[in-house]
């Protein structure tokens, strides 16, 4: 076993012949734990170390060598820019171990897609990286922990998942990171992703069906190891009778680009156009996304993005938005690459 402080080995020997996973726990239900069994929905998340969520799960040394880092205890709606920074700086440095065969993400459902994004576009690696949680805590009654960290475990450890990016392994389905999101609040089929899963994880056996098609890790243009900060970018969202309040407050507020989470096809209020052409004329980029979660946003249509010089998320959800714009600045992108830097990631 190895002596490092904070990592626990719970495969049993002779292990050398089996992959090494490492797990990163960040909280959330999946390190949850509630009253009763009959707590399914109220809980509390992030309470369970790593060691324990390892040491209860005998099964995952068949699998792999599992070695177990505590990188956070917290619930994902909490998770910060400096959180998404230190999680794939984490990442970063493991997978550049030639005795690291996989990682594994433990992480909240809220905004699991976003980091498991995150970790797509600026981790530069081919080797599997699975980002899980759970809908019920392990203390509930038909709790789906178990399962899917076993499963993502599974999937970190597979040479089948090498150069597929970032994998998001819940309710025994194989997701790409870009493309999933938590769409469902209080179910175990929660993740869903409208082009469909990559495959499915059943009975240690990955089955797959497609490939990411978009660009990640070793085919991105955007790196963990040379990103010191991430500028702000902030979303606005879009309803009946919206005012520029938001707007304006976000730009005084210091925000670099806003994300406008359009009505329908992206369309924008008449009275919120000039307050967005005056956010940029003071040099915020605006970008426009939708906040309806399936279809998505084309250029040119609803608003004449050419002539404001104004950006279309494409398929991208608001927050997942947020992510690239973010990276894009920190690169110094114009609107035109960050146009093209929507349609390629
Ligand atoms: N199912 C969950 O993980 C939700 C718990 C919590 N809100 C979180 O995202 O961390």
């Amino acid at each position: 076993q190895d002596a490092v402080p904070g990592v626990v080995t719970t495969a049993a020997a002779p292990a050398a012949a089996r992959p090494h996973v490492v797990v990163l726990a960040t909280g959330g239900t999946i390190a949850g734990a509630g009253a009763s069994a009959m707590n399914s929905a109220t809980y509390t998340a992030a309470k369970v170390p790593v060691d324990k969520l390892l040491a209860g799960l005998p099964e995952l040394s068949q699998v792999a060598r599992v070695s177990g880092e505590q990188v956070f205890q917290i619930a994902s709606e909490s998770f910060t820019n400096d959180n998404l920074l230190t999680l794939a700086r984490r990442v970063s440095q493991l997978v550049k171990q030639p005795d690291v065969d996989g990682i594994v993400v433990t992480h909240g459902t809220d905004t699991l897609a976003e980091t498991a994004y995150f970790l797509g576009l600026t981790v530069h690696t081919d080797k599997p990286i699975a980002v899980v949680g759970s809908m019920r805590p392990g203390t509930a009654l038909s709790a789906d922990g178990a399962l899917n960290l076993v499963n993502a475990v599974h999937v970190a450890a597979s040479k089948d998942a090498r150069g597929k990016g970032v994998l998001v392994t819940m309710n025994d389905e194989i997701q790409t990171a870009r493309d999933v999101n938590k769409d469902v609040n209080i179910q175990t089929g929660a993740f869903k992703s409208q082009w469909g899963p990559l495959g499915m994880v059943v009975e240690g056996r990955n089955y797959w069906f497609r490939a990411p098609i978009k660009r990640h890790t070793q085919q991105s243009e955007f790196n963990i190891d040379t990103i010191e900060r991430l500028p702000q970018v902030d979303i606005v969202y879009a309803y009946g009778n919206v005012q520029p309040t938001a707007v304006q407050a976000l730009v005084a507020g210091g925000a670099k680009a806003l994300i406008h989470a359009g009505t329908g096809n992206g369309s924008v209020a008449d009275r919120m156009v000039q307050p967005l052409r005056d956010a940029q004329a003071q040099g915020v980029m605006i970008v426009r996304s939708s906040r309806v979660p399936y279809g998505f946003v084309l250029r040119n249509a609803e608003q004449p993005d050419d002539k404001y010089d104004w950006v279309a998320a494409h398929d991208m959800r608001p927050e997942k938005a947020r992510l690239l714009t973010m990276l894009a600045l920190a690169r110094g992108a114009s609107t035109s690459e960050l146009q093209r830097m929507f349609w390629e990631y």
